[in-house]
């Protein structure tokens, strides 16, 4: 049987750097938000074993898709808890429309369909915090993309905690650039010493991202597309970037600065939503 997943993009709405793990790794307090836009992942599951991408993406060998990475990871795991034989196997195609290194989280939440959908095609019987565990394994945002509400992060992301921002229509819009996330965190400049405040405290005060002043000086375009979105609402970087958002109250609001875009940005309007689309799915 052939089914269809969403696997929809996220915003983080603030992204604050607390701090750095003894392993490099910085400690955040973010809060996501899953858009209405996102990828679409057409999976069959067979009994033929093998797991194939029917789409394979030019930008990243199969062997590192993070589809197929979190397929082979679920398959290994129910295989050695006997939840599944070695028959189980699955084809996948994606519809891709979140641009790649972006911010918006793509990767991940193409990893988190992928869990969710096998758990349930091939009635592995996994809880969403087993699969969220497993996911981590695979990057730090796939587990908010399981959990399918928004949330307050912190720690790298794993510790998660229900949040309800208010759900605004925001303009997306891409610099034509893709950032690696290393290449942010890797960068002398970054500030990373912002102190720690309660999710009440947060909520309260203007949100910012700590990773913006230092995209902004190293990749051009998004100081300019800042600059432009700035004079229409309040705008700012998600993630590490390279996308950057403005928020609006309608969706009106939104389309009429998206009709003033200049032709060099790439942008779209998508409306906020705090159950994703693919916790929805699964509740059909
Ligand atoms: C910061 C966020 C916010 O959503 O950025 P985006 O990737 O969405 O832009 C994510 O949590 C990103 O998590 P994830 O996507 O798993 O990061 P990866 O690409 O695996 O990280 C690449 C490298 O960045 C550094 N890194 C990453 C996350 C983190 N909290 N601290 C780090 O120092 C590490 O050196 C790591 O090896
Ligand atoms: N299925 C996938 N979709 C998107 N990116 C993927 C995928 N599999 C592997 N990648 C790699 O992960 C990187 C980060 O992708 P993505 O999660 O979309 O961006 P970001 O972390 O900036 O939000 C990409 O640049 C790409 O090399």
């Amino acid at each position: 049987m052939i089914t269809t997943w969403p696997s929809p993009a996220k915003l983080n709405l603030f992204l604050y750097i607390t701090g750095q793990r003894a392993d490099g790794y910085h400690e955040l307090q973010t809060l996501f938000q899953f858009l209405d836009f996102g990828d679409t992942l057409t999976i069959e599951a067979t009994q033929r074993g093998a797991l194939t991408l029917h789409t394979p993406f030019a930008e990243v060998e199969d062997e590192n898709n993070l589809i197929l990475r979190a397929a082979r990871l679920l398959k290994t795991t129910a295989l050695a808890d006997q939840r599944i034989d070695a028959s189980a196997g699955a084809g996948f195609s994606i519809e891709k429309r979140i641009p790649m290194g972006g911010g918006l989280g793509g990767g991940s939440s193409n990893a988190a369909t992928v869990l969710v959908a096998l758990n349930r095609l091939w009635q592995c019987g996994y809880s969403a915090e087993t699969l969220a565990a497993l996911g981590l394994q695979l990057g730090a945002d796939v587990p908010v993309f399981i959990d399918g509400h928004a949330a307050f992060a912190e720690g790298v992301g794993e510790r998660l905690y229900p949040a309800s921002p208010p759900e605004k229509w925001y303009l997306v819009a891409h610099p034509g650039v893709s950032i690696p996330t290393p290449a942010v965190f890797g960068d002398h400049d970054l500030t990373r010493d912002t102190p720690r405040r309660s999710l009440n405290q947060l909520m309260d005060e203007p949100w910012h991202n700590d990773c913006e002043a230092v995209v902004r000086k190293r990749f051009r375009k998004v100081d300019e597309l800042l600059v432009w979105l700035l004079e229409y609402a309040p705008s700012r970087l998600t993630g590490t970037g390279a996308c950057v958002f403005a928020e609006f109250d309608t969706e009106e609001a939104a389309r009429r600065v998206l009709e003033l875009a200049p032709e060099w940005i790439t942008a779209f309007v998508a409306r906020g939503m705090n159950i994703s689309p693919l916790q929805k799915r699964l509740s059909e």
